[in-house]
This record gives structure tokens, sequence and C-alpha cells, in this order.
């Protein structure tokens, strides 16, 4: 190919053009990976020599009794958290422990926190579009060329969410899981890697759930999805692999019925449940 030729060649993405940050890599391994995570609050262990591998695409369920440890894990993988000790990876090339909470997040690793937080002022629309607004990655002098691939983007998310029907309507006559639907798509304007969804069916109804299910596994793939949640019937609905927590460690690891038989699950867990 001539050098004219390579220059013009528009499947070509050269370097300057890419964003500061540089992509994940998980050719030789997993997206994330927690290693020897220690944390402490006053004393207390809070986490305790965590491991955890999560990779490309999956959707993972971490479960645990309270206290357990599953908010300041999530905390720790978000830069909220910093652990005393430990290792903490985004695929090959990102040591989350030396990068700040945006930094973590304009890599591509979005937070769903349980309550819902759309503007309930705008328009269903108008959320996704603030969602895209918010992206640092952009740069503004490219925004104008760039509209009509954010509509669709816009539009992409709609489809995905279940909300098309609904993209005029404020946000604030949304049902509950339909709020919920929403913040999810407003992490995906981000087009994240890595998302990270705490308890999303509290308060929903079965139909809500349901939904929420077919939701979250359709992601799965696109992206890695590690869920925490309560609900048992849920997980069970929706997760391949299921990590339970106890004492800031993990107890158990696999299928939902191989976690569900263990003894020593059933002993701490499931068994305050019963
Ligand atoms: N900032 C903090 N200061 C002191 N203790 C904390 C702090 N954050 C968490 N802890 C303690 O660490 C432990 C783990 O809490 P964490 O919230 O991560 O558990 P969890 O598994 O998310 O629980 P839940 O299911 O109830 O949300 C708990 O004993 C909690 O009281």
């Amino acid at each position: 190919m001539s050098l004219i030729q390579e220059l013009t060649n528009r499947d070509k993405v050269f370097e300057f053009l890419v964003p500061a940050q540089s992509p994940v890599d998980v050719r030789h391994g997993p997206i994330l990976y927690l290693e020897g995570v220690n944390v402490s609050f006053d004393g207390f262990r809070a986490i305790n020599n965590l491991n955890l591998t999560i990779d490309d695409g999956e959707l993972r369920c971490i479960i645990g009794p309270n206290g357990a440890g599953k908010t300041t894990m999530m905390d720790i993988i978000t830069g909220k958290t910093r652990p005393d000790t430990g290792s903490v990876w985004f695929g090959s090339r990102h040591n989350l422990l030396t990068l700040s909470e945006p930094d973590i997040a304009s890599l591509g690793i979005g937070r769903k926190f349980q309550k819902p937080t759309v503007f309930e002022a705008l328009t269903v629309f108008e959320n996704l579009e603030l969602a895209m607004a918010t992206d640092k990655r952009i740069l503004p002098t490219l925004t104008a060329i760039m509209t009509t691939e954010y509509r669709d983007r816009i539009d992409e998310v709609l489809e995905i969410i279940g909300l098309k029907e609904l993209r005029l309507a404020l946000a604030g006559i949304l049902s509950h899981g339909q709020k919920q639907w929403l913040e999810i798509g407003m992490l995906l304007m981000q087009k994240p890697r890595l998302l990270l969804v705490d308890e999303p069916v509290a308060g929903m109804t079965e139909q809500e759930m349901e939904r929420t299910a077919e939701l979250l596994t359709s992601l799965a793939g696109k992206q890695s999805v590690v869920v925490v949640e309560h609900d048992m019937g849920f997980v069970r609905s929706i997760a391949r692999k299921v990590t339970v927590l106890h004492q800031g460690s993990v107890l158990a690891e696999g299928s939902m019925d191989q976690v569900s038989n263990d003894p020593e699950v059933i002993k701490v867990y499931l068994g305050e449940e019963a």
C-alpha cells in the first residue's frame, strides 16, 4: 500500500485520534483482577485477602450476608475506597489503585447505585443526552460532526432498555423499574466495558424483575456485568457464576446450584434466610 493510500485509509484509526486513555487490554487475561486485597476501618477488617477475577463479557452475581463486604468491594473497584494492601487491575494495562475515581469511570467502569438518580424534570431522551455530554473523552471540536452518531447511540440505548415509546416522557412519571432501566441506559451511553450494578431489583414488581433479568443478560457479552443482589430468585434467574462473599473474603464460587448446596454457604448465608 502506498503512503497516500495508507494515510487516506478510512478503516485505520490513527494514534493521534485515539483518546488519551488507552483501551483495556484483555487479550491475555480477565477484565477485572483483584488479588490479596485488604481494607480495615478502625481496626475492623471489612475486606480480608479478597481475590476475584471477572472475565471479559461475563455476567457475575455477588451475594453475601449483610456486612460481607460487597459494597466495600465495589468502592475499591471504582476508586472510592483505597485498600490497605493488594492489587486491583482493569485488564492487563490499568492498575486501578493508581487512578482517581473520575479516571476509573472514564476508562469504562460504570456503577449503578441502588437508588435511581435520574433527572425527573427532563425527558428520557434528555437524560440520555446529558449522560453522553458528561463523557469527557469527547473532543469538543468533534461534537458537531458526531451529532448523528450520538443520536443513533441514544436510539440504540432506548431500544436496549425498552423505553423507546417513552423517549419524550418526563423521567419523573416513570415507574421505579423504568427509572432503574433509564439509569442503566445513562451508563450505557458511555459504552462502558464493565458495569457494576448494586441491588437492581430492590422495590421492583415481579414483571419489572423479569424485564431487568432480560436486560442484564442481554448486556453481558457486549460488556462485563457484576451484579450485587440479595434477591435469590433473581440471582438464580440470571446467574451463570455466583461469588459468595463472607467476612470480606470469597467463601464459595460456582453455579447457583453449586454454591447453594455448599455446606459452608448454607451455614453462613442461605441458612440465615431459612
Ligand atoms: N466507612 C466505613 N467505616 C467503618 N466501617 C465500615 C465502613 N464501610 C463499611 N464498613 C463496615 O465494613 C463491613 C462491610 O460493609 P459493606 O457495606 O461492604 O457490606 P455489604 O456486604 O455491602 O453489606 P450489605 O449487604 O448490608 O449492604 C461492615 O461491617 C460495615 O459496617
